[in-house]
C-alpha cells in the first residue's frame, strides 16, 4: 500500500500535510507520534471515513481514494478502533460473527431466495470462526460470554477477532494494546505477530508503547503536527535526532521512553 501526499483539513486545522509513506507486504507497520499528530486520521484516510482534500492512496496497484468505505473493507483492509466498539450485550461469537458480513454473499433477496446456498455459507463461516480465529487468540472458553462482563484485555481480543473475522490482507490498529497491564500486553503483541507471520497479514499498528513498537515493528513512521519527521527501521528511529528532540522532548525522556 502506498499514500501519496496526504492533505487533511478540518476548518482551519491542517490534521495531515503532505504525508507519504509505502507499507510494505508482509511487514508490520508501525505509526508514532505525539497526541494530535494525525496517526488515527491515516487510518481513517485508509478507510475512507475521512476524504483528503489532496493527495492519493494506492492498494496492490489500484487507487482507492475514491471507493466507499465498504469497497475498502471488501478489498481486505480491516480496522480495530482506539476505543472498544463492540456490541456490548451480545456474545462473542456474535461480535465475531459481525466482521463476517463483507464476506457474505448477496443481499437480503438472494439470501431469502437461496436459502440453502447461504445457509451453506453460514456454516463455513462458522467453522472457520471456530477453528482458526478463536484457536489463535485464544479465546476457547469465553466465546459464548457477553461481551460487557469480560475484562478489558479480553475485549480487545474480541474487537481483533472480529476485525480477523473480515480475513484481512491488511490490518489497521489503532492502539490495541492501551489501557492493558503488561501480561494483557505480551499476550496482545504475540497474537499480532502471530497474525503477521502465520496469516501473512501486513499490519499498520498505531501504539503509545514504544517497548511494543521496538519488538515487533519491521518499518515505523513518525508524524508530529500532521507532517511524516521520519520513517525507518524501529532502530533507526529511535536513533533520529528529529524523533528525540520532535517526539521524545528530549534526548532522556528518549532514553527512558525507548530504552536506549
Ligand atoms: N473529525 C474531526 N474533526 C475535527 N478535528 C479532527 C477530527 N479528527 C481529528 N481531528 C484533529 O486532527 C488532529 C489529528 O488527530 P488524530 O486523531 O489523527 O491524532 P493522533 O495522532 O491519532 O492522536 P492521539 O495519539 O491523541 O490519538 C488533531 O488535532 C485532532 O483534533
Amino acid at each position: 500500500m502506498a499514500l501519496e501526499d496526504i492533505h487533511l483539513r478540518f476548518g482551519g486545522l491542517n490534521a495531515l500535510s503532505g504525508v507519504s509513506f509505502k507499507v510494505a507486504k508482509g511487514h508490520i507497520q508501525a505509526i508514532i507520534g505525539p497526541n494530535g499528530a494525525g496517526k488515527t486520521c491515516i487510518l481513517n484516510c485508509i478507510c475512507r471515513f475521512y476524504h483528503p482534500y489532496r493527495g492519493r492512496i494506492f492498494y496492490e496497484g489500484q487507487d482507492i481514494s475514491k471507493i466507499s468505505t465498504h469497497k475498502v473493507a471488501s478489498l481486505g483492509i480491516a480496522r480495530s478502533f482506539q476505543n472498544i466498539e463492540l456490541f456490548k450485550g451480545m456474545t462473542v461469537l456474535d461480535n465475531i460473527k459481525l466482521g463476517h458480513h463483507v464476506h457474505m454473499h448477496g443481499g437480503f433477496l438472494s439470501g431469502g431466495l437461496y436459502l440453502g446456498k447461504a445457509k451453506r455459507e453460514e456454516m463455513r463461516v462458522r467453522t472457520e470462526i471456530e477453528e482458526k480465529i478463536i484457536d489463535l487468540l485464544e479465546i476457547e472458553a469465553i466465546r459464548k460470554k457477553v461481551v460487557g462482563t469480560l475484562p478489558y484485555g479480553f475485549q480487545k481480543r474480541v474487537e481483533l477477532a472480529r476485525a480477523l473475522a473480515m480475513r484481512p490482507r491488511i490490518l489497521l490498529l489503532d492502539e490495541p494494546m492501551a489501557g492493558m497491564n503488561l501480561e494483557e500486553t505480551e499476550d496482545m503483541a504475540r497474537f499480532i505477530l502471530d497474525v503477521n507471520e502465520e496469516w501473512g497479514v501486513t499490519v499498520v499498528l498505531i501504539e503509545h508503547d514504544m517497548g511494543v513498537v521496538m519488538d515487533i515493528s519491521d518499518r515505523v513512521v513518525v508524524l508530529d503536527f500532521g507532517t511524516k519527521i521520519a520513517e525507518g527501521t524501529p532502530e533507526q528511529v529511535s536513533k533520529d535526532p528529529h524523533v528525540i528532540q520532535a517526539y521524545l522532548g528530549s534526548e532522556e525522556a528518549a532514553h527512558s521512553k525507548l530504552g536506549l
